[in-house]
């Protein structure tokens, strides 16, 4: 007897395949298994092993997302044999196929006769990136991969992840967007451009994956600290995906990367004959609105309201007003200002056991008020405020900014923009970083600029000047953005400072010391966050919940990490440290009464750990 789930399969595949009568799909159900048992050029790909949270098709496919009539598209149909089974990126194994799969899935002759194992294929994979010196070389040879063998690529990434973060990651992914045009080889993700105004919704549905879960999404205009990178930031959806698969676990086929394209201001990239995107000047104003609400609303039409959409990179102006809009109406996330200011608060709360005190006890100057430096402080003021009863507006007090004006006092309310607002304190106007260290005297200095090389020799002796340990954060993204580095952080403050970055930089030894930075990368939240959401069918994003994410990583940081002076644990042990961070979220979601998927699990964390997308191959029978 063929299982519900089998036979609900191959009805789905009929259906995909253009057959919408359901009395004809019943007959023609009988002929299909028989040529799927004898062969037939068909053999069926063991469905289920792409199944990511609890087993089983329908989680893939989502009963309850699709109907019969919007199922499968005929190319969505997981059935693949001999040469196409070799060239589809989900279910390749390469030289990994045994003898007998050789010979039942029609690959005879199609491979060398060598069978390798998954570790063996490993082993020289990892062999043969390390022999690239260029980081984008290694880059390019792992998207390849990607390409070519999912399950080989997510191996690579989860056994390896610190070493491969950084080159699928922050910071070659940076350089990866910059030179996007030339390297590009296969399209990934879709590109969703105002010539689609009006077909977004079909634009979905060209993509091959029905049981989306997550998706990442930029409009290309503030790549990283790389500023207006236009089409060619599609590098960063990719990227940050590929971290919630190898991270978070959430597997690939519930993965969706979109850049949208309205156009760039970057003159260079317009004037560059191979640019991949549309050659105009962004859109803006209410064309702009109009196709953001456009992609919002088929994003829910055809996914429902529990897929999560994560923007990403969106330049300040846009990206303060798509979260609040759409904050009310759908489960949106933004990583910039959430997702780092949930790890930075954690890196902060863990800092504690080496700092003494308590968080209101320390005073914050950020150099850079936009998405990332409003975001933290704004996290950190309502956490300060959660644990000693003060009103919110007093815990800002504690708070401090500096932009490219200077610091935000009250006497600039009147220009400046809203997000700042909060943040303008009675305080006499100063115009030079290392004057507003002077006169503010803060424990904590957290650089969210975006521009490289501005805590200069001057703002880290003076930090140092008036603190035992003083914490500096250099978070802008990539490294050539950073702040300072960890060297200059190090040697400035005569190895005293407890130091982070956005991307990472290697230990440092200073009289005979190893001083280990730490990597204050939203990577540690989103993959665990995003993961939590999705198990508890969360309907909506709540500060509550990101409050929860700092909470459970700062809990994952242990005495042996403090003894070296480190802040937030090492990303070895990430896809546990997700889990935890996952089942505390979810805990969240739950409480809030913002969960749809009942009952609660009892133990969230063996759940979230059940339910991680495993890159192992399968057999295939
Ligand atoms: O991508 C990263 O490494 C962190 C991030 O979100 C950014 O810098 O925009
Ligand atoms: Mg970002």
């Amino acid at each position: 007897m063929m299982s519900l789930k089998r036979h609900n399969f191959l009805r789905r595949i009929l259906v995909g395949f253009g057959f919408r009568d359901r009395k004809k799909v019943g007959a023609l159900m009988g002929s299909v298994v028989e040529e799927i048992r004898n062969g037939g050029g068909h053999s069926v790909v063991d469905v289920e092993s792409k199944a990511g949270f609890g087993g089983g098709i329908e989680d893939v496919y989502g009963e309850d997302c699709a109907t019969e009539d919007q199922v499968l598209t005929p190319w969505t149909a997981s059935v693949a044999s001999g040469y196409t089974l070799l060239r589809d990126p989900h279910y390749n194994k390469g030289l990994a196929f045994t003898e007998k799969e050789r010979d039942a899935h029609y690959l005879r002759g199609l491979l060398p006769p060598a069978v390798l194992t998954q570790e063996l294929q490993e082993k020289k994979l990892m062999q043969n990136l390390r022999q690239y010196e260029v980081p984008l070389h290694r880059y390019i040879a792992m998207m390849d991969l990607q390409e070519r063998n999912e399950g080989l690529f997510y191996k690579l990434l989860i056994d390896n992840v610190e070493e491969l973060l950084p080159v699928v990651y922050t910071p070659t992914v940076g350089e990866a967007c910059q030179k996007y045009g030339s390297i590009f080889r296969h399209p990934q993700g879709l590109y969703i451009s105002l010539k689609e105004k009006g077909k977004i919704l079909e634009v979905l549905k060209n993509w091959p994956e029905r049981g989306i879960q997550v998706i990442v999404v930029t409009d290309g205009e503030r790549i990283l600290g790389l500023g207006d990178l236009g089409c060619q930031g599609m590098g960063i959806p990719v990227g940050k995906l590929s971290l919630y698969t190898a991270l978070g676990g959430v597997p690939p086929s519930a993965c969706l990367p979109i850049t949208i394209d309205v156009g760039t201001n970057n003159e260079k990239l317009l004037n560059d004959e191979f640019y991949i995107g549309l050659k105009q000047r962004r859109a803006t104003g209410q064309e702009y609105a109009e196709l953001l609400e456009e992609f919002m609303t088929a994003v829910k039409q055809n996914y429902g309201e529990k897929v999560l959409v994560q923007f990403e990179d969106f330049a300040n102006h846009n990206a303060f007003e798509l979260l609040s809009k759409y904050s009310k109406t759908h489960l949106v996330f933004n990583d910039d200002i959430q997702g780092t200011a949930s790890v930075v608060l954690a890196g902060l709360i863990a800092s504690l056991k080496l700092l003494g005190g308590t968080l209101g006890d320390h005073t914050f100057l950020f150099l850079g008020a936009g998405e990332a430096g409003t975001g933290i402080a704004e996290l950190i003021a309502l956490e300060i405020s959660k644990k000693t009863g003060a009103p919110l507006e007093e815990a800002r007090k504690k708070i401090w900014l500096v932009d490219s004006k200077g610091l935000i006092v009250k006497s600039r309310l009147g220009s400046l923009q809203h997000f700042k607002q909060p943040w303008a304190h009675d305080h006499e106007p100063i115009k030079q970083l290392v004057d507003a260290v002077k006169a503010i005297k803060p424990t904590v200095l957290i650089g969210t600029s975006g521009v490289g090389k501005q805590f200069t020799k001057d703002v880290v002796e003076t930090m140092a000047s008036l603190n035992e340990k003083p914490l500096i954060l250099a978070l802008s993204n990539p490294t050539s953005q950073a702040e300072c580095t960890a060297e200059e952080a190090y040697t400035w403050t005569k190895g005293r400072a407890i130091f982070g970055s956005g991307s990472p930089f290697d230990p440092v030894e200073y009289e005979n010391k190893l001083l280990v930075p730490g990597q204050a990368n939203n990577a540690y939240i989103f993959p665990g966050f995003g993961l939590g959401l999705i198990m508890a069918g969360a309907i909506r994003v709540h500060d509550d919940m990101l409050l929860a994410a700092s909470e459970a990583l700062a809990m994952q940081v242990s005495e042996k990490h403090y003894a070296k002076g480190l802040i937030y644990p090492p990303f070895t042990n990430i896809r546990k440290i997700s889990a935890n961070i996952a089942a505390k979220v979810a805990a969240k979601v739950y409480e809030l009464g913002l969960a749809s998927n009942l009952p609660r699990p009892k133990d969230l964390v063996k759940y979230a750990e059940s339910c991680m997308y495993s890159p192992r191959y399968r057999s295939y029978r």
